[in-house]
């Protein structure tokens, strides 16, 4: 059995974690970790667990709580995981942290668009970007820490890469839209994410300054060995609990048919359980894949413009988030890369 600590289970992507984590028949979690909550019982918390966890919230001792388990979560706000973890943390435990503490390489970028010092970055090189339908290989038993890709980063890099990486747009030309429902906040009050203000409405947010977009364009940016790669990428709230909903536009590099494009998505995706090109025509809708660690893509030529234009759909708290956290941590630990998240989606 795998010993799992979760620093941060009483927010959301935590919360999506414990019940990922109950049905995983190699895991076991030992460790509620909490801030606003010690000594509470979890499911006093999120009553969702009655009668299923037992236990009380801990604080936040990752030096403690690396003695006791075998794996970390950190679903925690940006800066907390890197102003934790030691070494001798990283001798006795692995770490997927799902906040992008480790995900951005350089480390002046990180510090320019999260406005934070970074307080490990000895430890940003080992680190491996877990976007595991791309960087399997490199998530091993050896892996000390994966860096969890966040939830729009996920979804706009799985409906791209393929096509950037053979050729078929130019990248120079890419314009990501991005939706996602309010859970992709957190569950911390704040005003802006109140019923009043976000039922009802939509809006644009993050216009331009977004700290997704330098993650979208590292990652995009390995794939066409480009390291100045520059997009656009607009996020949306909207009034859903959960899911994203990604429509990517590019100019094609040439001129390209309808089984053309479909072969290089099946190229990459054909053997992939979790991602799920659709049919021609079929666009993705986050219903279709909520509750699932499923990502949905499909796409559509617009030969009056000459441009590629691409969907992709995802539940920002599973595949997002907690669904791709266990997926890492199934390489981690050399389990079937499925294990514990094959719940189909749930509707309505
Ligand atoms: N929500 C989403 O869709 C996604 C989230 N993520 C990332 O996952 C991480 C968690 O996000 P989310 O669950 O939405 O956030 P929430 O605000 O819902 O939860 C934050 C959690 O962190 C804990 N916490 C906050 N501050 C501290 C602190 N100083 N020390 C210890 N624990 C602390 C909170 O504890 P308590 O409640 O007890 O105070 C809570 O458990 C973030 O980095 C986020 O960017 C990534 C992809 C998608
Ligand atoms: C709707 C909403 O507010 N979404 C969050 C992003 C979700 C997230 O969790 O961020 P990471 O992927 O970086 O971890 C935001 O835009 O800041």
């Amino acid at each position: 059995m795998i010993k799992v600590g979760i620093i941060g289970a009483t927010g959301y992507a935590g919360n999506e974690l414990v019940r990922l984590l109950l049905g995983h028949k190699d895991a076991e979690i030992v460790w509620y970790g909490s801030r606003s909550y010690i000594d509470q019982k979890y499911a006093d918390v999120y009553r969702n667990m009655f009668q299923l966890v037992d236990a009380v919230c801990m604080d936040d001792n990752m030096d403690e709580l690396a003695k006791q388990v075998d794996v970390i979560f950190t679903a925690t706000p940006q800066g907390l995981c890197a102003s934790l973890v030691n070494e001798e943390i990283l001798s006795n435990t692995k770490i997927v942290d799902l906040s992008a503490d480790f995900r951005l390489k350089d480390v002046s970028i990180y510090e320019q668009w999260y406005k934070l010092e970074h307080k490990a970055p000895q430890y940003i090189d080992e680190a491996v970007y877990g976007l595991c339908e791309i960087n399997r290989n490199q998530i091993t038993k050896k892996t000390r820490i994966v860096a969890n890709p966040g939830c729009y980063t996920t979804t706009s890099i799985l409906t791209l890469y393929p096509m950037v990486k053979e050729g078929l747009i130019d990248p120079d030309t890419i314009i990501i839209d991005a939706k996602s429902g309010t859970s992709g906040a957190g569950r911390g009050a704040k005003v802006a994410n109140l019923f009043c203000e976000v039922n009802e409405s939509m809006k644009a947010y993050g216009v331009g300054t977004h700290r997704h977009t330098p993650e979208i364009e590292e990652q995009l940016g390995y794939a066409c060995g480009r390291n100045d790669l520059k997009l656009i990428f607009t996020p949306h709230l909207v009034p859903m609990n959960r899911g994203i909903l990604v429509t990517a536009y590019a100019n094609l590099a040439k001129d390209v048919t309808y089984e053309e494009v479909k072969a290089v998505y099946d190229k990459y995706y054909k053997e992939e359980t979790f991602v799920r090109v659709l049919e021609r025509d079929v666009c993705p809708e986050t219903r279709w894949v909520e509750g699932s660690n499923f990502v949905d893509i499909g796409f559509k030529i617009e030969p009056r413009t000459h441009r590629l234009i691409m969907m992709g759909a995802l539940d920002n708290l599973v595949k997002g988030a907690a669904g791709q956290a266990v997926q890492n941590m199934n390489l981690l630990f050399g389990l079937p890369e499925t294990e514990g998240l094959m719940a189909a989606p749930m509707f309505p």
